[in-house]
């Protein structure tokens, strides 16, 4: 059986605006495991960013606990928190943000020292991972400022990946690529999810989410909807979509 990696007791997060109090995360038991790609669904404002941020580490819940491979998160102080999150999780936000003063591979290689002081086979699997994500050596050297959107996009995505995290949260990660990258990037995100990592994406769009082989689907704060849709194969996406589309549909999707 797989391990526990993520579970929640009762977590609730409720943002105050203006002395308004908004309910965002209603008492939600969630129970994720070891080497599943699990995909958060539902409309805008149900509350997955805020889920995501939640059980990362990178925001406190307002009640609940969140147990994260046996440690309760609750009892981290920020800076205990901070060095969980750099040895263990993989982040990629909507807004990527690069260190402008630094060139796209020493951007990868400072997160990268970070956690593992061998230069020389950082080096290696820095370029190796740009590749992957399509970002080839004419761009190594380049500094933030001369990257498009959609290259930016991928060398965040190749510095949350430089530390092998056991677990990768990605929010929307191929909102700014056009299809031919998004694929790729994809393809690297199942790679690595068939090396043994576990990842956990929000996404609006079928097609990503079908790399995915559990599917929570929010509504108002609330898990209404758990799919076990079963590993991602190229072979059976057609019969994988179908039944994706038929749960979103019943979710009211
Ligand atoms: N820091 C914050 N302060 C106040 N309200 C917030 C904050 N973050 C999120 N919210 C509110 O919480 C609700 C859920 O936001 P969240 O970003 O989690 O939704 P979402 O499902 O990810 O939406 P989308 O699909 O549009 O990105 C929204 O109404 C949002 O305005």
């Amino acid at each position: 059986m797989k391990k526990t990696i993520i579970k929640t007791e009762k977590l609730c997060k409720t943002f105050s605006t203006s002395g308004i109090q908004q309910h965002v995360l209603k008492n939600l038991d969630i129970h994720l495991v070891e080497e599943d790609f699990t995909i958060i669904m539902g409309s805008s404002g149900s509350g997955k960013s805020t889920l995501l941020y939640a059980i990362s580490g990178m925001d406190k819940p307002t009640l609940g606990d969140i147990d994260f491979a046996g440690k309760n998160l609750s009892t981290l102080n920020n800076d205990q928190l901070a060095v969980f999150r750099r040895n263990h999780c993989g982040f990629v936000f909507q807004q990527i943000y690069l260190l402008d003063n630094m060139s796209v591979l020493d951007n990868v290689l400072a997160s990268g020292l970070l956690v593992n002081k061998n230069k020389r086979e950082l080096v290696k699997k820095s370029k190796e991972l740009l590749k992957q994500v399509g970002i080839d050596e004419s761009s190594w050297f380049k500094f933030p400022a001369q990257l498009s959107g959609g290259e930016a996009q991928r060398v965040g995505i190749v510095r949350a990946l430089i530390n092998s995290p056991k677990i990768l949260f990605a929010d929307e990660p191929t909102g700014a690529l056009n299809s031919a990258s998004s694929e790729r990037v994809l393809d690297v995100f199942t790679n690595v999810n068939r090396n043994g990592q576990s990842v956990v994406m929000v996404t609006h769009d079928i097609q990503t989410a079908l790399r995915g082989n559990r599917i929570l689907y929010l509504r108002d704060g609330v898990i209404c909807g758990d799919l076990q849709l079963g590993a991602y194969s190229e072979k059976e996406n057609d019969e994988r979509q179908e039944k994706l589309k038929h749960f979103l549909a019943e979710m009211g999707w």
